[in-house]
C-alpha cells in the first residue's frame, strides 16, 4: 500500500507490463484483434492503415508520444491529463491512463479527429460505427426487446428489479471485451448484491436531491447495453421514480462500443420502432427527449484517463445534483473505485467516499480491480480456480447511500 495525497493508504496502481496479466494481454492480443477487425470492417487508405500499424508498434515496443500542439484537445492531454507519462514505455505508465491515450491516439489514426492530408474526409466518423451498426441491428436486439412483453403482469416492485438486472447484463454485450472472450450464458449469483438498498434509494428519489427526482445514468455501451439502460430510465421516468434524467455519454468513441450521443438516438429510434410494449418505451423516451425530461451529456472528462476523483468542478456538480447516480460498466468502475491491486475485501464505501451523492455501480467483471467483497464470497472465488475477476460471468451491484451535496 502506497500512501495519497490525503495520507489515506492506497494499493498499488495497476501497470501493463507483466507478461500473463489481463492487462498486458489487452495490448498483446485485444488490441492488435481490434486493428485488425478495424480494417477489415472500414476499407481506409493507406495513410489510415500505416497510422494503425505505426500506433500498434509504438504501444508494444516503443514511447508514449504526445499529441501534437495543434491537436484540438492537446491542452488537455498535455495540461491536466497529462502524468509524466509521455517519452516513457506505453506498459509501465497506469494501465488505465495508458488504453485511454490509446484510445485518443487511434482517433488521430483513423482520421476521426485532427487535420488530415486527405482532406478530412473521415473526420467524426466513428471507427466503430460498423459494429455497432450491426449490433444493434441483430435479432438479439429483437428478442431483447420482445422480452419487455414478459413483464407486463408484474407488478412495479419486480419491473424495476428485473429492469436493473437487464441493465446490469447488459454490460456483458461490450465489444472490446468480446473481441477475445465469449461472452458468458446465463446469468450467475451476484458476488455482491446491494440491490435491497438500491431499491430504497429508488423509492425515495422523487424527494431527494439538490434536484428532486433527478437520475443520472453514466452508460457504457451502445447497442445492447444502451438498450437495456433506456428500457429502465423510460420505467423510471414513467412510474414517477424519476423526474428527470441524465444521460452521460463519451463525447468520442471509445474502447470500441461506448456510446456516444449519436449512438443514444439511433437506439431510441431502434426501441421506438419494435412493437408492443418496447415500442411504447420507445415513445416514451422520445417524448422525454422533446420536453428535456431525458437530457443527453457529453462531458469531454468521459474519455479522460483518470479516476473520477480528479473529475472537474462542473461535472461534480451534475452528480451532486442528482438524486442517485448509476454507474455503468467495468471501466467507469476502475475510474470510480482507483486501477488498482485494492484486496477484494476493501470497503466499498471507503474507495468511494470522495464520489458527491448516493451512487450504485452496476458491472459485470472485466478486469483485475474489485473492492466490496465479503470475505468468504472472496475466497470462495479464489478457491474456484476460475479467472473470476475478468472472464465477465460474473457481475456486482453496490451502493453507497450517501446524502447528495
Ligand atoms: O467498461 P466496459 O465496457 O464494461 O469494459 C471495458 C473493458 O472491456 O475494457 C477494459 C480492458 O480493455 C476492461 O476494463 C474491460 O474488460
Amino acid at each position: 500500500m502506497e500512501a495519497s495525497p490525503s495520507g489515506a493508504q492506497q494499493a498499488p496502481e495497476i501497470v501493463s507490463s507483466v507478461p500473463g496479466t489481463f492487462a498486458h494481454g489487452v495490448w498483446t492480443e485485444r488490441h492488435p484483434a481490434l486493428l485488425r477487425r478495424l480494417t477489415e470492417a472500414t476499407p481506409y487508405g493507406p495513410r489510415q492503415r500505416d497510422a494503425l500499424d505505426a500506433l500498434l508498434t509504438e504501444t508494444l515496443h516503443g514511447t508514449v508520444a504526445a499529441l501534437p500542439e495543434h491537436a484540438q484537445d492537446a491542452a488537455l492531454w498535455n495540461g491536466p491529463w497529462d502524468r509524466g507519462h509521455y517519452g516513457r514505455r506505453w506498459l509501465q505508465a497506469p494501465f488505465l491512463w495508458a488504453e485511454s491515450y490509446f484510445y485518443r491516439r487511434l482517433r488521430t489514426a483513423t482520421g476521426y479527429a485532427d487535420p488530415q492530408e486527405d482532406g478530412g474526409a473521415r473526420r467524426g466518423v466513428d471507427p466503430f460505427a460498423p459494429f455497432k451498426e450491426a449490433e444493434l441491428a441483430g435479432e438479439g436486439v429483437d428478442e431483447q426487446l420482445a422480452a419487455l412483453d414478459g413483464l407486463d403482469g408484474a407488478d412495479e416492485a419486480e419491473r424495476t428489479d428485473a429492469l436493473l438486472l437487464g441493465a446490469l447484463w447488459g454490460n456483458r454485450a461490450d465489444l472490446g471485451f468480446l473481441l477475445t472472450s465469449d461472452e458468458a450464458s446465463g446469468d450467475r449469483p451476484l458476488v455482491a448484491d446491494e440491490r435491497p438498498a438500491l431499491h430504497r434509494l429508488l423509492a425515495g428519489a422523487a424527494e431527494r436531491g439538490v434536484v428532486p427526482g433527478r437520475i443520472v445514468l453514466v452508460a457504457d455501451n451502445a447497442g445492447r447495453e444502451l438498450i437495456a439502460d433506456l428500457l429502465l430510465l423510460a420505467h423510471l421516468l414513467e412510474t414517477g421514480t424519476a423526474t428527470e434524467v441524465l444521460l452521460h455519454v463519451k463525447p468520442h468513441p471509445y474502447y470500441v462500443s461506448d456510446a456516444v450521443p449519436a449512438d443514444v438516438l439511433a437506439a431510441v429510434r431502434r426501441i421506438a420502432a419494435a412493437p408492443a410494449a418496447a415500442g411504447r418505451a420507445g415513445r416514451l423516451l422520445t417524448g422525454a427527449l422533446r420536453e428535456g425530461r431525458l437530457l443527453v451529456r457529453s462531458h469531454p472528462f468521459s474519455c479522460a484517463p483518470l479516476g473520477y476523483a480528479a473529475m472537474p468542478g462542473d461535472l461534480r456538480a451534475d452528480f451532486a445534483s442528482a438524486a442517485l447516480t448509476l454507474l455503468k460498466g467495468d471501466l467507469n468502475y476502475r475510474r470510480l473505485v482507483g486501477d488498482r491491486h485494492w484486496p477484494a475485501t476493501t470497503p466499498f464505501a471507503e474507495v468511494t467516499a470522495g464520489f458527491p451523492g448516493p451512487l450504485g455501480a452496476l458491472r459485470t467483471l472485466k478486469s483485475e480491480v474489485v473492492t466490496g467483497l465479503a470475505a468468504s464470497t472472496a475466497a470462495a472465488l479464489d478457491d474456484s480456480g476460475e479467472e473470476w475477476r475478468t472472464n465477465g460471468q460474473h457481475a456486482l451491484i453496490q451502493v453507497r447511500e450517501a446524502e447528495a451535496e
